[in-house]
């Protein structure tokens, strides 16, 4: 078994991806840690600034607003940073580019054959946490697809959020083979693409606080 965050007592829970104020709203009431918005104009959930302020106005105090982008440019940065409490870089940013970030950030890693998730961990130092995603060539991330997960490494220096693919039916699964920090969804709660499900969101926290005793 691993471990990579689970010493914190319970598993985090990221829904990504939201779109539309009903469904920041369904998030927040079923009990979401952090709720994403993605940034990368290249994604059937992409936001724009002006809904983006709208969306992140109304989450309430401790429930953490995350911005996901993929190789943005400092000015985007800067005034989504305005309406986030956490940064996810989820492109090919490098490290300085992340540690100029007006905000704390994680790191996506796709999990692509021969990736040294350790040297990862030291280059990005500054990073909160890394978040382990699946590798499709030429799709920055919301694949909707897993990873073998035993090639998470034991030992790493950052802590772990899990990605890629998860669903109501697999995140117990994983949340006992990684025991990450937190896991982070997208595809698997939605009914169509940037459309959360109530029910699926609900169904998906059930799990985890199922695999978490
Ligand atoms: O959701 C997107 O469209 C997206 C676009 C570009 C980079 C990342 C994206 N989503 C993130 O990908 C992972 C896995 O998503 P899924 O659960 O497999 O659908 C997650 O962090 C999403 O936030």
């Amino acid at each position: 078994m691993l471990e990579h965050g689970a010493a914190l007592g319970r598993t985090r829970v990221k829904f990504c991806g939201l779109t539309r104020p009903e469904d920041v709203d369904a998030a927040v009431a079923a009990g979401a840690d952090a709720l994403g918005f993605v940034l990368w104009p290249g994604s059937k959930r992409a936001v724009g600034l002006e809904r983006l302020a709208a969306l992140a106005a109304r989450v309430p105090a401790f429930v953490t607003r995350v911005g996901l982008f993929v190789d943005p440019d400092e000015a985007l940065v800067a005034r989504a940073a305005e309406h986030l409490d956490l940064l996810q870089f989820h492109g090919e940013e490098t490290p300085a580019f992340c540690a100029a970030a007006p905000r704390p950030w994680i790191k996506a890693l796709r999990m692509r054959d021969g990736l040294d998730v350790h040297a990862a961990a030291r280059d990005y130092i500054g990073a909160r946490a890394l978040l382990l995603d699946a590798y499709r060539p030429g799709v920055p991330g919301g694949t909707g697809e897993t990873f073998d997960w035993s090639r998470i490494p034991a030992c790493l220096a950052k802590p772990v959020i899990l990605a890629g693919g998860l669903t109501p039916a697999n995140v117990a699964e994983a949340i006992a083979a990684v025991r990450p920090l937190a896991v982070d969804v997208s595809g698997g709660i939605e009914t169509a693409p940037g459309i959360k499900g109530g029910a699926e969101m609900a169904d998906f926290l059930r799990a985890v606080r199922h695999a978490d005793g």
